[in-house]
């Protein structure tokens, strides 16, 4: 009988997606969302209209034959690194020892992401008037980006600004959501607001759109606490007019450890979030009676009533009116719209890519209304959703703003489609510095495997450890081997340890700048109980038995199954999510997720 030959994970996605592709009648020529690796290496010309530099596309829908909607053109742009630059950094990976970092810096201060004198604004629509063609006033917004980017690289040198957007379709889109939106909706990811908030952004809307803007510190259950305190106050402090609301679309007991053994997954809960009121106050507080938002307050009175009753959602949320919107939408919009239009307010939801706009959506509807992923760049075009007949809210694909930020954390700070990393090891390092990982991923260095074989030879001194090194030792903990060779699969360990920290299952928040000098100060905040509250925690004492979802008593310390897949995965192909915070480590104790932080803390 033949020898039977390896098959890979990867080779077999591939496989089946020649086999889609073949059924849709696809001739195979355009690269699919998931076979975007393939382009990696090919160096890509310049053909979208307006880009000047050499980009990479990432994260393509599968191509539509000539004549159709074209769903890649909003697909992410980003600068292309040389081969040599990620060769660089391969080898910097495998020689740099990592060394752990003080505490002081994990503190960022918003004016080292975004430095007030390097021109790091954001493309504005040039101005235009219903004389001009439609050619015209494309024509006219290319030459205005283009003139954005050679600015903003003469004032940045090589290598010194981050992945940003470079798909100009895109921006378009953010222009016509600020455009047709009374309140903009900001939302970022708690563990990193400084990150995604473009202060040239904050200062256009309310400066030059007149309009207010809500910051939505968003997946607030990933953050102990104290830090969402000191965030929210450290916000304030740099933009005092801000409107601030801390949200979760996912409260409870958060979280699993990396290592456990069984993932649950259940059916998305979109009615519990946590948050819902603060918004609605805030926006209460904005239209100041100009318009009538009494539906949206009866909307969240009865759905909270439905979910204490049988934990459902209201039978009102099943009715959403949705507004498609045309590429005419896009072009001839003006952008003098007038407030509160027919009496209804427009709710803009913008921010980068992963940061939870589209989950924000489903929350305050109240079900799934927009498709949620991992895959950042998922929201590929704006649309409209009516909560209430006075309250629209309006989804824009998340974009990524020009920045001084390292691009490793940039990754851990889940913007790029992990599964289309040429290089992720040096931010498996970068997060290693900053996480007790030998602790919290029970890692055997690879020198030592060796030695296992060769007895009388151990005991001599701890190995240092380099980001390869912990790649390979993940490989060996969770079995990844080469189809070829079956050597571990250092590779796929990466890219897997940067889901699990983009997950928030290895924890890396930032802090605002004092944070450590503070400390004490923020963690007997009287806004403890508030915060907590909103997370849907209860007392970290809370005993065995006191929750749902008790998980049965298998020990924490075997490996997980296949919860970070290879794939960038979409949440909702089969209408589950991740069963955040209903995990359990051993029986009746609830696992503190923020152990991670509270380790390096204390070192
Ligand atoms: N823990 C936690 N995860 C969240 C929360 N909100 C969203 N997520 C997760 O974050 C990921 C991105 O969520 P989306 O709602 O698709 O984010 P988005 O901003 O619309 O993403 P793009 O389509 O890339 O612009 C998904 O894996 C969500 O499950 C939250 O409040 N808590």
């Amino acid at each position: 009988m033949p020898r039977k030959k390896p098959f890979s994970n990867k080779q077999k996605k591939k496989q089946l997606q020649v086999k889609r592709e073949r059924k849709r009648g696809d001739t195979g020529s355009g690269p699919s969302s998931r076979n975007a690796s393939l382009e990696r290496g090919e160096r890509q010309s310049d053909t979208s209209d307006s880009e000047t530099t050499d980009v990479k596309r990432i994260n393509q829908q599968p191509f539509s034959r000539d004549g159709r909607y074209d769903p890649n053109r909003f697909r992410l742009h980003f600068e292309k690194e040389s081969k040599e630059e990620v060769e660089r950094r391969k080898k910097l990976a495998r020689d740099t020892v990592l060394q752990p970092v003080s505490d002081k810096e994990l503190e960022v201060d918003i004016n080292d992401i975004y430095p007030p004198d390097k021109g790091l604004g954001f493309p504005r629509r040039p101005s235009w008037t219903y004389e001009m063609t439609r050619e015209s006033l494309l024509r006219k917004e290319e030459k205005s980006y283009r003139d954005y980017l050679e600015d903003l690289h003469s004032r940045n040198p090589i290598g010194t600004l981050s992945h940003f957007e470079h798909n100009l379709e895109t921006w378009r889109q953010l222009w016509r959501v600020l455009e047709m939106s009374d309140v903009i909706l900001l939302i970022v990811d708690i563990r990193h607001p400084v990150l995604q908030f473009p202060p040239d952004l904050y200062h256009y809307i309310t400066a030059e759109l007149h309009k207010q803007v809500i910051l939505v510190m968003n997946k607030a259950d990933l953050s102990p606490p104290p830090l969402v305190i000191a965030w929210k106050h450290y916000m304030t402090s740099q933009f005092p007019h801000l409107e601030i609301v801390c949200f979760t679309s996912h409260p409870g007991p958060s979280y699993s450890t990396v290592l456990q053994k069984r993932r649950m997954r259940r059916k998305a809960d979109w009615s519990r979030a946590g948050g819902l009121k603060d918004l609605f106050k805030a926006c209460q507080d904005i239209t100041a009676g100009r318009v009538d938002l009494s539906s949206w307050e009866q909307k969240i009175q009865r759905d909270a009533a439905a979910e204490r009753l049988d934990g459902e959602a209201a039978d009102g949320a099943e009715s959403v009116l949705v507004e498609h919107q045309t590429d005419s939408a896009l072009e001839m919009s003006n952008p003098a719209q007038e407030l509160y239009k027919d009496g209804v307010l427009t709710l803009g939801c913008i921010g980068f890519p992963n940061v939870g706009k589209s989950s924000v959506i489903n929350s305050l509807v109240g079900k799934k209304v927009v498709s949620v992923s991992r895959t950042p760049g998922h929201t590929k075009y704006f649309q409209t959703y009516y909560l209430t007949p006075t309250v629209k809210l309006c989804d824009c694909p998340g974009l990524v703003f020009p920045s001084r930020v390292n691009k490793q954390l940039q990754i851990l700070a889940g913007l790029y489609p992990v599964s289309q990393l040429q290089e992720p090891y040096t931010s498996v390092g970068y997060l290693c510095e900053r996480t007790p990982f030998l602790s919290v991923l029970k890692l055997k260095h690879p020198s030592l495997q060796e030695l296992d074989h060769q007895p009388g030879q151990r005991g001599l001194k701890e190995p240092e450890w380099t980001a390869w090194d912990v790649c390979e030792a993940w490989a060996e903990r969770r079995g990844y081997k080469t189809a070829k060779a079956a050597r571990n699969d250092v590779y796929r360990a990466a890219n897997s340890l940067l889901r699990l920290a983009i997950d928030g299952r290895l924890c890396l928040c930032l802090r605002p700048p004092g944070y450590s000098c503070l400390r004490e100060h923020w963690e007997n905040h009287q806004d403890l109980p508030e915060i907590m509250a909103l997370q849907g925690r209860a007392t970290e004492e809370e005993g065995p038995g006191d929750r749902e979802d008790e998980e049965d008593g298998e020990s924490s310390s075997e490996p997980e199954e296949e919860r970070d897949r290879d794939a960038d995965d979409d949440e909702d192909g089969d209408d589950e999510d991740e069963g955040f915070g209903h995990q359990r480590n051993a029986p009746g104790h609830a696992v503190n997720m923020f152990d991670v932080l509270r380790e390096n803390e204390c070192e």
